[in-house]
């Protein structure tokens, strides 16, 4: 017999393996990397920091954090055959496919050949996809070939620096730095588990991280933060947006942004990036999409006991900083690929290939029919 509580949809409650990089609505403020709170991390360091705790174990001592972003900061540049192939996808085209080609395309140009160099590529991503993205953006959308090798001291200043063609003001740079770090890992998540299967087959990082990104494309997972702001920007205050909630409740319709698969009253990521969502809101003189936001997390706890999760202030936060909407998931990438790696190091260190069993619910054993009697 299934136990039905285990075995239920979405492997819901399973334990599907060990990690000793992240726990989730378990201790602190429900979110740790490696034994740090997030709370601590979002407060204290450098996205820079937590992907090298991620991808080495420990924080970077001074010397290293020096070294490491002198590292990040030479790899930003692009094949040629690489701009080739974002030259040639449309306007029109998913970003997160484009993030999804660039980094297949990237295995193909510069292949892990060896589990050894598994950090080697893994900076190379963490250096290289923000300049993925921004060149196919302002080459498909502005017609520009911009030259991606900034001087930008961050991964988030980096990419703010190519969106836009100059470089960030601090108070945005902060921002990216702090949503960067919220992004970064959360232990089983779908797109997560996809790269462990993939690390589980002995494949190599890059389809693991391709993988991974078909998965956070969906707007049940990293997609939900494009979804939240396509729903904010529908209302011009926030009596419309309580209305207008209301009636998508009753029609039993999902609301973005909201709910989650683990923690159950709150996601400790959510307080961190509505702060800084306010605080964007006074820098840019938004008196709509702040309190929009805020009356819908206001009407979903009230009516369903529903709350934020981590994307759905992340919405009005990138929005302020003049981020298309498009281009929000891709950051969540730009973030997410030093969880998913971490985590395909971690599975080959300890691995068994990744195949669990179905129940059947299809017909008896039958015999087949002759093609003249079907
Ligand atoms: C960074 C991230 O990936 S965070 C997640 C981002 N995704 C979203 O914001 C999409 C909206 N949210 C959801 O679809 C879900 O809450 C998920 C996918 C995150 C979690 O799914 P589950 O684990 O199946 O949710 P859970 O078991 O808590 O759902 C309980 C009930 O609440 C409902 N519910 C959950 N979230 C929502 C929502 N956002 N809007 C309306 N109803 C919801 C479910 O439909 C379910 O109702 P049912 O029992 O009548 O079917
Ligand atoms: O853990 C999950 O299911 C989804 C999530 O919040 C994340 O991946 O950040």
């Amino acid at each position: 017999m299934v136990d039905k509580a285990l075995g239920g949809a979405g492997l819901r409650g399973q334990e599907a393996g060990q990690t000793a990089l992240c726990t989730v609505g378990k201790t602190g403020s429900g979110l740790t990397y490696c034994g740090y709170d997030i709370s601590e991390l979002a407060d204290k360091v450098q996205f820079e920091e937590v992907a090298f705790l991620l991808s080495r174990g420990e924080l970077p001592t001074a010397g290293e954090l020096i070294e490491y972003k002198a590292k990040l900061k030479s790899l930003r540049g692009l094949p040629a055959a690489l701009k080739t192939v974002l030259e040639a996808i449309p306007k029109d085209a998913h970003p997160m496919d484009v993030m999804r080609t660039g980094c297949s395309m990237l295995g193909n140009l510069e292949m892990e050949a060896d589990f050894d160099q598994a950090n080697d590529a893994i900076d190379r991503m963490v250096a290289i996809f923000p300049s993925i993205i921004c060149y196919w953006y302002r080459f498909s959308h502005d017609g520009v070939r911009i030259d991606v090798e900034t001087d930008d001291d961050s991964v988030g200043a980096h990419f703010l620096h190519l969106l836009h063609d100059k470089a960030p003001s601090q108070l945005f740079a902060d921002v990216m730095n702090v949503s960067l770090i919220l992004y970064a890992e959360h232990e089983f998540n779908a797109s997560t588990f996809t790269a462990r299967v993939c690390a589980s087959t002995l494949s190599d990082i890059h389809s693991c991280v391709t993988g991974a990104i078909g998965s956070l494309r969906g707007p049940l997972h990293g997609g939900a933060n494009e979804a939240a702001m396509e729903l904010i920007e529908r209302f011009s205050n926030a009596d419309e947006a309580e209305q207008e909630l209301m009636g998508m409740l009753e029609r039993k319709e999902k609301i973005m942004g909201f709910g989650h698969a683990i923690y159950r009253e709150s996601d400790p990521r959510n307080v961190i990036i509505k702060k800084w969502s306010e605080r964007l809101a006074q820098e840019v003189g938004d008196d709509v999409l702040y309190p929009v936001s805020v009356r819908c997390e206001e009407v979903m706890w009230r009516e369903k006991k529903l709350f934020c999760n981590a994307d759905f202030f992340h919405a009005s936060a990138y929005h302020f900083m003049g981020i298309p909407t498009k281009l929000f998931t891709p950051i969540f990438v730009m973030s997410r690929v030093t969880g998913w790696t971490a985590h395909v190091k971690e599975q080959r260190a300890n691995n068994r290939i990744i195949r669990p069993s179905a129940g059947y619910i299809g017909p008896e054993a039958r015999p087949v029919p002759e093609l003249s009697e079907r």
